[in-house]
Formats: structure tokens, sequence, C-alpha cells
């Protein structure tokens, strides 16, 4: 069979796993269900054409598990195959589609009614109880579907077979030229991902040179350098895309400058509990997001344990604009940060493409492998934030950004990058940043609480707080807001009434 032959002598370890997994779910799916109970769902998309030639691998190794003529089962491919046709389908998909069906002889049913009912009828008129689909993690609809997901409330009741949900972009294409089969031309034009001609262009990303009669020329689907941005060419015609920022909840313009934002800082360390670890990166942090104006509303220590993690990610990131989050980062068995975020987010842990080809730049093949651990992030809300002092770029989910830094000049490095990052992106809007004076004076705990009521009363845009280092020592009386004229207002009083003096 010559497409288990291509993979079997090809020397690319990672589409061999991948391509032997996808024929196991296949195998399980065809053990389960008859080949009458089953149907291909097949649109000529790169996806589906993967598809189809491991339905033929698939089904050709479970003939010749079962000892039957392995000859027979190369030329018959007896998975009824379904293909929506619409309208709207580009001319190249749908010859493709029609010249694949003609090649392999496949079965096909052409339906032109809409995805529900054109199944609904499709399950009346035979006993199909599942449907394989050439769904990838990273397209919209696969968040939350497993290799065999039931259709969704609402639908048909059928199975989901994905055999290929955990491929990537790279694989898909790894696959297709490896093994030599043909693909729709639109492909070689740009395109990375195809729905209709209303919704569909050439990937932006791909663009080349002007050719001599003035057209934009693409370079082909597979020179993509980025698989998580197949889908750029998939946006309405006409429409522009939201700016990062304005996603991301921040205006460009300057309101945010009056705004108040607030952070949260969680740190993860079951030494840091123990006692035997000191944090020395809490303090920093606090300073720093200060110094853009960001005010600092919880920090809390936790267990190296993803439940911990994730709870205390659900809890504060719901009450704060941005959570930062560090400890438990990297390979070890206790790095379950990241999948503590996941968690909180209710989504899943997925192989992130790119993010694995940064590990393997620092770590070379000792980073691969049938589960890089190190490469899944949360599915559906990760995005790699690379700058070019980075080492492997920092993950934002949503509104959680996780350091890696594991000591002061590593924290500093990452909040630089995370600043100069920020016009681009509108990760952190910058606020006016906090002043503070700080005061000190020698009256007793009772005057002194007095006096300070009264002056919270007075000015309560500001925070007038204040500490001792030592019961029977000064107290140290700290004013602190954005304001410099009411800071300078309050201090003078403190200093004039209460006899407080300036420190530092
Ligand atoms: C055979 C088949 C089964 C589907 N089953 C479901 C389903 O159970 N739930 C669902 O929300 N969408 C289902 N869909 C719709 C797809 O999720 C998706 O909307 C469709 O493939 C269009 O994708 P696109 O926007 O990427 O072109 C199904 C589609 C097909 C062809
Ligand atoms: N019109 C359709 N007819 C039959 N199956 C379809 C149709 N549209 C989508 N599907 C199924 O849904 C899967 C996912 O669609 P999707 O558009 O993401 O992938 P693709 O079309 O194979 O490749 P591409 O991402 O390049 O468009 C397909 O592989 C196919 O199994
Ligand atoms: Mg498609």
């Amino acid at each position: 069979m010559e497409i288990d032959k291509a993979i079997r002598e090809s020397d690319d370890t990672r589409l061999k796993t991948k391509y032997n997994n996808a024929v196991h779910v296949i195998q399980r799916a065809l053990a389960l269900y008859s080949v009458e109970e089953v149907a291909f769902s097949f649109n000529g998309g790169k996806d589906s054409t993967v598809l189809l030639h491991l339905l033929r691998a698939g089904h050709y190794l479970h003939k010749v598990g079962k000892n039957l003529s392995a000859d027979d089962a190369e030329i018959t491919f007896p998975i009824r195959t379904i293909y929506f046709e619409s309208s709207s389908v580009f001319p190249e998909i749908n010859s493709f589609t029609y010249d694949t069906a003609s090649i392999y002889k496949l079965q096909m049913d052409i339906i032109r009614l809409d995805f529900k009912s054109g199944l609904e009828a499709l399950l009346k008129a035979h006993p199909i109880r599942a449907i394989f689909l050439g769904v990838r993690i990273g397209d919209p609809t696969a968040v939350g579907q497993e290799q065999f997901s039931p259709s969704s409330p609402g639908w048909p009741a059928f199975m989901r077979v994905n055999p290929i949900l955990d491929w990537s972009y790279r694989d898909v294409w790894a696959f297709l030229l490896t093994c030599k089969v043909p693909y729709c031309s639109l492909y070689d034009q740009g395109y990375t991902s195809i729905g209709s001609i209303h919704d569909t262009v050439p990937n932006a990303l791909l663009c080349g040179s002007k050719t001599n009669g003035n057209e934009q020329n693409y370079k082909p689907a597979y020179l993509l350098p980025d698989g998580r941005l197949e889908r750029a060419g998939r946006v309405k015609k006409g429409t522009s895309q939201p700016s990062p920022a304005a996603s991301n909840g921040f205006k460009q313009d300057d309101s945010h400058l009056k705004r108040n934002f607030t952070a949260s800082i969680i740190v993860v360390g079951d030494e840091i509990l123990f006692g035997t670890v000191e944090d020395r990166m809490i303090s920093i942090l606090c300073r720093k997001l200060h110094s853009v104006g960001w005010a600092v509303s919880h920090i809390a220590v936790t267990r190296n344990d993803i439940d911990s993690v994730a709870d205390e990610v659900e809890r504060l990131n719901s009450t704060c604009d941005m959570v930062f989050i560090y400890g438990g980062v990297g390979p070890l068995p206790s790095d379950l940060s990241v999948a503590g975020v996941a968690k909180a987010f209710g989504v899943r842990m997925a192989p992130d493409e790119e993010f694995e080809e940064y590990l393997r730049h620092i770590l070379g093949e000792r980073c691969t492998g049938d589960r890089n651990e190190m490469a899944q992030l949360p599915e559906g809300i990760t995005e790699l934030l690379h700058h070019e002092k980075l080492r492997v770029p920092l993950i934002k989910c949503q509104n959680v950004i996780i350091l890696t830094a594991t000591n002061a000049s590593e924290l500093e490095n990452e909040w630089d990058c995370l600043i100069e990052l920020m016009p681009s992106n509108g990760l952190l809007a910058i606020s006016e940043p906090f002043i503070s004076r700080r005061l000190v004076t020698t009256l007793s705990d009772v005057d002194a609480a007095q006096h300070l009521s009264e002056m919270c009363c007075k000015f309560p845009d500001l925070y007038i707080g204040g500490y001792r280092e030592s019961r029977g020592g000064s107290l140290i009386v700290t004013v602190k807001g954005k304001d410099k004229s009411r800071i300078s207002t309050a201090a003078d009083a403190l200093c004039n009434k209460f006899g407080c003096k300036e420190i530092e």
C-alpha cells in the first residue's frame, strides 16, 4: 500500500508517530463500527485529503490484520464519502473533489443541503453511526473535541471521529509531500485554509513579488512559516482585522492614562511554602507594576499542583485586569503551572508547533518525541510574546501572563521585553505611574492612629498607611497616589501638623 510504504520509508520520526496514531484511531473506529456504519466527510480541503489517504491506509491495514485479501482492500475504498457541495465553493476545490473521487473510486454522495439537514437525511437513509472528519486542533470548531466526540447537542446523533485532531499544519504538509499525493491547486497559489469564495483569500503571509503581468505572486501553502496563521486568509473581504490592542480590551486612545488597572501575582512553589526558599521577585514585580501605574491587588503563593494553580487563576483573573504567574514552568514533574492555567480556563493542553520549534532550538532533539509535554500549551487561548532578548517567548493566556524568570535579573529582562512589546500589542496599558512619599514619626501608635484616620478621610483618593520596623521603633508613613499635588498637600499636612519627617 503506497501510503503506508511512503511513511515507513521516510525518516521523519514525528510524521511516523502522527501517522501511526491516526491509523490506530481509524482502526479502532473500524473495529467498533461496521464499514456500512461509517462515513467520510470529504470536501477537497488539505485536511480531508490527508484523511482520505489515512483512511485508505487504515482500511487496508484493518483488512490485512483480519487476513483478508490485501489486493482487494487496496483497490476498493468502501467507506461512504459525503461531500456537501455549495454554490459558493471554489471551482478548483469542486473539480479536485470530483477528480479525487474518480481516481480513488470513492462512493461519493453529493449533498446540496446545509450540514444539519444534510446529515439528518443521510442518517435516515443509511445506518451511519460514525463520521470521519479532518478537524484539527486550532480549527475554531475543534475546541473541546476529542478523537471520538459525539455530535453536538442539537445535531443529528452520530460519533465524530477526528483521526488528525492533534496534527499541526506542518504535519499535514509533511504527509502530503512525503506521500506525493495530489492536492487542490489553490494551495500552490497562497491559499492555506479554504472556506467559501466569499470568505477566503490567499494568505498575505505568503505574498511574494509581483509577476511581469503585474499580478501578485503567492508562495505555496507548505512554505507558511507559522502554522498558527493558516487561517489568516479566512477573513471577510472588505473588513479589517481587529487590532490586537482592541481585542485585549485596551483602547488605543489615551483614556487608559486615567484608568486604574489592577494586577495580581501568583507565585507557584512548594519550596516557598516549605520555607526552604525565599521569593525575591514579588517586590520587584510590584514596583515594576507601580511604575506603570498598575495597582497590585493580590499576591498568592500556591503549591505546585494543577488544581491549586487553577483555583488561584480562576479566582484572580476575574477580579483584576492582568494576572502574572511564575514558578512551576518547565519540564519537571512539578512544573504544572501552565496546565493549571489551562484548567482555569476550561481548555485542554495541546501541542504548539511554534513553541516546540523554540524549544528544539534550545534543547535540540531532546525536547521532541511522541509526547513533548513542554510544547503543550492551553488550547485556543495562548499567544506567544516574542522578543529578540527572550530565548523562549513568554506565554500569554487571555489576561494571564506566564513568566519564566527564576531570579531578579531574568525578571528585569522579561519585564523590559513586556514593556517594549506593549505598544504593538496593547499588553500592558501604561497609565500614570504611582508616586509616593515616605515620612517618619515618633508619635505613639494610639496618637498616630487617630491622625492617620483623619488624613484618610480628607484624602480618600490617596493611600495613606503606616508600618513599623519594630514595636518600639518609629512609625513609617507612606502616602501614595497618582496626583503629585495632592500627595504634596497630604505629606506637607502630615509634616506640619503631626511632626512627621520626610525620609529618602
Ligand atoms: C460531517 C459534519 C459533521 C459536523 N458535526 C458538527 C457538530 O456535531 N457540531 C457542530 O457544532 N458542528 C458540526 N459540523 C460543522 C463544522 O463544525 C463546521 O461548522 C464546518 O465544518 C464549517 O467549517 P469552516 O467554517 O471551517 O469551513 C459538522 C460538519 C460536518 C461536515
Ligand atoms: N463541505 C464539506 N463537505 C464535507 N465535509 C466537510 C465540508 N466542509 C468541512 N468538512 C469536513 O470538516 C473538516 C474540517 O474542515 P476544514 O475546512 O477545517 O479542513 P479542510 O477543508 O480539509 O482543509 P482547509 O483547512 O485547508 O480548508 C474537513 O476536513 C471535512 O472532513
Ligand atoms: Mg476547508
